[in-house]
């Protein structure tokens, strides 16, 4: 597992994990699956409404996934003018979506499905209208149903300074927690 980009990469800041997003001693560091399928994924396959990757959600950011190397997982989307916050430049809740979906599609590579529990985001610098944004995401460890999981988000190509980071917590469920109510 490759154990933590962003602290190599930052240095003299602080991670973005707080003490809540950060793994107890003795968690499992359980490693990505690299490509194929994975049971999880499958049980959702062919969805396309998500806000963040799908490609039916029409105002949503349309993120790419990409692969999985060295036990970190790659994505990427374009900032279109209607996700503004400060004119010309890319609003905070949408690189917190952004980095949502990273984080989520790294913990459901290990196998299970889950749901976000809680997200920590710091922003390190703007992200104009028109970037491609590259998003990185591993899993610091697995204890029982939580899932720590970190990333970071770079403009300027996949080696370009980091924006943004986050850290949080997945929380594992079963299938049913998808159905929806009333149905
Ligand atoms: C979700 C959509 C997925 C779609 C996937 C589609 C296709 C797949 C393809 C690719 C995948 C790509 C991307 C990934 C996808 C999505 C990313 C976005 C994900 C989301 O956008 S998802 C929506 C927002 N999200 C929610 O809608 C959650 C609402 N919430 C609840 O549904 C419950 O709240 C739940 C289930 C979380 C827990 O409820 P519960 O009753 O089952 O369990 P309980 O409370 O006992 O907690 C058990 C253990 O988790 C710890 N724990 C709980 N909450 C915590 C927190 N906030 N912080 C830290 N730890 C927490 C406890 O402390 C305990 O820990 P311990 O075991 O150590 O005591």
């Amino acid at each position: 597992m490759t154990s933590s980009p962003s602290a190599a990469s930052s240095p003299g800041r602080p991670g973005p994990a707080s003490p809540r997003t950060t793994p107890p001693p003795g968690a499992a560091t359980p490693e990505l699956a690299e490509g194929g399928a994975v049971v999880a994924l499958a049980s959702l396959a062919g969805f396309e409404g998500c806000f963040g990757c799908g490609t039916d959600a029409e105002n949503g950011l349309r993120i790419r996934h990409g692969g999985v190397v060295d036990g970190v997982m790659t994505c990427e989307f374009t900032v279109r003018k209607e996700h503004q916050g400060a004119p010309g430049f890319c609003h905070g809740g949408v690189l917190a979506t952004a980095m949502d979906e990273a984080l989520g599609g790294a913990a459901w590579l290990l196998g299970n499905r889950y749901v976000t529990g809680r997200l920590e985001t710091d922003y390190l610098a703007p992200v104009p209208v028109g970037a491609d944004v590259h998003l990185r995401a591993w899993c610091t460890g697995v204890d029982g149903r939580k899932a720590f999981v970190e990333g970071e988000a770079r403009t300027g190509g996949p080696d370009g300074p980091v924006a943004v980071r986050a850290a949080g917590v997945f929380i594992e469920v079963p299938q049913e927690h998808f159905v929806p109510q009333g149905s």
